[in-house]
């Protein structure tokens, strides 16, 4: 890497991405897709089936992958069901690292109503969980005051120290580099220890994206993609992440405190071309723009779908 390159391919390093059940079934096979051992987050979003999100983690461990099922506090209806959950996901699927969210229902469906009412039941420890993710906000939460998520931080860090348990923080996706890394500064100063894995949208349409910034409540960076929209051709052109990445590789080396250690890639249905693209990347088939991004070559046809 020459001086003054920002170091694109380590911040690649250990990357992960997430899958929905439905959109895992449009996947013939992740092992053909990504490298060996790659971390696959399975989402439990409102309304869905535990049982789906079980069948998607096994299916998973078996094509290679390391999955780590989501368990989002607020939907389930309490311990017994929490116990059955991961009773499941270790006996199907052998997970032993799981990320623990509120969940995106506007009322607790039973007795957890946040991510430390989950931590604190003891259930993860008895299951022989040993990683746990939590959520990050680097642009705060439409449903959470800054107050709440600072307390909620803190009480995640403490729990880690207390049980020695591995844990870090898996954000949001964002689309300012600026405004993770001011967060990631704000959060270590107020005491934050867990190291950070940045969610980063994959390669999608304009239109595609904003679908998904508007049901989870991304906020400010929301502006990024509607500046773009003026343009309504652009629409339906794909985004990729790359100014994002000089952005955080850029902050990184900068800051030899900063936590960043990984990215996470949310890619709304466009697994295959995503990781066409992660792939350049790691094959270092990239070059720097004028635009303070890079490109990669054209992807290939039957990636591009
Ligand atoms: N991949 C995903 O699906 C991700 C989803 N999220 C979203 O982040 C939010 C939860 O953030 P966490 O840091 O896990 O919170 P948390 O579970 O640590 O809770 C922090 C505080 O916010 C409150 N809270 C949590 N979720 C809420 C909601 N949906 N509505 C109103 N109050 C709520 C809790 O009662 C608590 O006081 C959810 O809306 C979740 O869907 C965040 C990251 C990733
Ligand atoms: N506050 C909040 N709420 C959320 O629901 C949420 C976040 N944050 N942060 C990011 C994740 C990612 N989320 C999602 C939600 C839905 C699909 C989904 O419906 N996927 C379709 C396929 C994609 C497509 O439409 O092509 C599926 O079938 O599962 C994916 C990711 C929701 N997420």
């Amino acid at each position: 890497m020459a001086a003054g390159m920002p170091d694109i391919q380590a911040l690649m390093q250990g990357f992960s991405v997430e899958t929905t059940p439905g959109s895992a079934a449009k996947v013939e096979h992740f092992g053909a897709l990504l490298p060996a051992g790659t971390t696959v987050n399975v989402t439990q979003l409102p309304g869905t089936d535990l049982a789906d999100t079980i069948a998607v983690a096994k299916r998973l461990r078996a094509e290679g992958m390391e999955p780590v099922p989501h368990i989002a506090a607020r939907s389930l209806e309490g311990e017994d069901e929490l116990a059955r959950y991961l009773d499941g996901l270790v006996s199907e699927a052998a997970v032993t690292e799981v990320l623990v969210i509120g969940g995106g229902v506007d009322r607790p469906a039973g007795a957890f109503a946040e991510t430390m009412d989950v931590l604190k039941s003891g259930r993860l420890e008895a299951a022989g969980i040993v990683k746990v993710g939590v959520a990050g906000h680097p642009e705060g939460s439409p449903d959470i005051s800054e107050s709440g998520l600072a307390a909620a931080l803190k009480a995640k860090n403490d729990w880690a120290r207390e049980t020695g348990i591995e844990c870090y923080i898996e954000t949001q996706f964002c689309f300012d580099a600026g405004a993770i890394l001011k967060w990631e500064k704000a959060i270590r100063e107020a005491g934050n220890a867990l190291p950070i894995h940045i969610g980063v949208p994959g390669l999608a349409t304009l239109k595609t994206l904003l679908k998904f910034a508007q049901v989870s409540g991304i906020g400010p960076s929301m502006r990024v993609l509607t500046r773009q929209t003026r343009n309504i051709a652009r629409l339906l052109t794909v985004q990729a992440p790359d100014r994002l990445l000089v952005g955080l590789a850029d902050g990184i080396e900068a800051d030899p405190d900063c936590l960043i250690r990984h990215l996470h890639f949310y890619p709304f249905g466009g697994l295959a071309k995503t990781v066409a693209w992660i792939d350049q990347v790691r094959a270092d088939e990239f070059a720097l723009n004028s635009k303070g991004g890079f490109e990669t070559a054209p992807l290939a046809a039957a990636a591009a779908s």
